[in-house]
């Protein structure tokens, strides 16, 4: 193994395996530290942990874990993955992590990229822009768990971490003098650089630039040009083949973005879909039944199960019940509702939302994924190749079109779009 990437949660490590893929990497996802060696003959290993929102000091053990493991495992090059719109709080977790996989490796400094032009998100004088929002103004000001009321990188990542933070602007970039502004920033003590990246071009250069790098950081976009530093080619990603899961599909979907929340509209305004509220998810034993009779009445419809509400009616139910006591209700529902749904014979399963995603895969205990074809940027179909044989799709909150839940449900079954 070349590459070895710790994701904070699932759905960003499914987005990065997917790009390792695409860049002809020969890729495998783990759900959590794997207790077997990984093969010989893979280029990248992803590890999904569960770290976005959680202690910083619990991030930092499990990330320096998951590192050991690959360092152990052959890996030359670390990368942490963390999310595209840089969810994270003023306390961590990506400034801790960072900074204790910088002292682990040993490495004098990282680059910081959150950006994934494809996806919109960009950066730009050290600020985030989703679209043409920045990113305070995105939506993301809003999110239930880690809002994002500050676009600039620099200053958010600085509150979080005692490591100086650096920033190379897109000049720099651009004209190539890439090394030499990294050998300056290391001389003036800086050891996170966040790098502005525009288009997918900037995120190449700034990938060469990472050569030698023992850690790199970002989104899953500056994934793209690693894999050629160590001679890994492009051309191998057409050898990907993937022939999907038969069985019915369920939708779940737990994520409030609004991306989602069009996702869901989308889909109730044709198929069976079911709301499940703060009541339903504090008192599961008596709502889960109801809810898997009506999975089961909708079985070959592809029944959507969801809590996607506005931020409004978020804010409501989290004054009354509290922020995290919540989502670790809601999470732990839609776990238990995917494994009685696989119980049922339910053999495609897509999940919406990071956190949400990252409950269902953990319900399903240590697990390799096959990395499939992409659904949309940044979800790739998966597959557990185990007993069941099982086709996932777990969606960023923020990512696909309006029409991703029945797109994935084809792509799980093994149609080509
Ligand atoms: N109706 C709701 N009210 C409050 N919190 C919710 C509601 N529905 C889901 N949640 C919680 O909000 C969080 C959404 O995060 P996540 O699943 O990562 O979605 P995203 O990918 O959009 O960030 C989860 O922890 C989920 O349990
Ligand atoms: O980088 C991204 O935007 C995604 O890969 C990602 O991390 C998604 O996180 P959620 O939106 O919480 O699913």
């Amino acid at each position: 193994m070349k590459i070895g990437v710790i994701g904070d949660d699932f759905t960003g490590s499914s987005d990065i395996a997917n790009t390792l893929a695409r860049a002809g990497a020969r890729t495998i996802q783990y759900g959590g530290i794997p207790d077997e060696a990984a093969p010989e003959n893979i280029d990248a290993a992803v590890i999904s942990l569960k770290t976005r929102s959680i202690e910083p000091s619990d991030a930092v053990e499990q990330s320096l874990a998951a590192c050991r493991w690959l360092k152990a495992n052959g890996a030359v090059q670390i990368v942490f993955k963390y999310c595209s719109t840089f969810d994270s709080t003023p306390r961590g977790n990506i400034g801790p992590v960072a900074e204790a996989l910088l002292a682990e490796l040993d490495a004098p400094l990282a680059l910081v990229c959150p950006a994934f032009p494809e996806n919109g998100r960009t950066v730009y004088q050290g600020h985030l822009f989703v679209g043409d929002r920045l990113l305070s103004e995105s939506g993301m000001e809003k999110h239930p768990l880690n809002p994002m009321t500050d676009p600039d990188i620099r200053r958010w990542l600085a509150r979080q971490t005692k490591a100086k933070v650096g920033h190379i602007a897109l000049p720099i970039v651009r004209l190539g003098a890439l090394d030499r502004a990294l050998a300056e920033a290391a001389s003036r003590g800086e050891r996170l650089i966040v790098a502005d990246a525009v288009a997918d071009e900037d995120l190449l250069k700034l990938a060469a630039a990472a050569a030698n790098h023992r850690l790199v950081t970002g989104g899953s976009a500056i994934a793209e040009g690693l894999p050629r530093n160590f001679g890994i080619l492009p051309e191998r990603a057409g050898e990907r083949q993937f022939e999907g899961a038969a069985g019915p599909a369920l939708v779940i979907s737990g994520s409030c973005s609004s991306a989602t929340r069009r996702q869901v509209e989308y889909h109730r305004a044709r198929r069976p879909s079911l709301m499940v509220d703060a009541a339903d998810a504090m008192e599961a034993e008596a709502a889960l039944p109801r809810i898997l009779e009506f999975v089961a009445e909708n079985r070959g419809k592809v029944p959507l199960v969801y809590s996607s509400a506005d931020p409004e009616a978020v804010t409501a139910a989290q004054e009354r019940h509290g922020r995290e006591a919540l989502a670790i209700l809601f999470e732990r529902f839609f776990a238990e509702l995917a494994l009685a749904a696989i119980e049922m014979g339910f053999r495609r399963i897509v999940v919406a939302g990071g956190e949400t995603s990252g409950a269902v895969a953990g319900a399903l205990g240590p697990t390799a994924f096959e990395i499939g074809p992409e659904i949309a940027p940044g979800v790739p179909a998966l597959l557990r190749d185990g007993e069941p044989r099982l086709a996932l799709a777990l969606k960023s909150g923020n990512f696909g079109t309006e029409d991703f839940f029945e797109r994935a449900v084809a792509v799980l079954g093994g149609e080509s779009l």
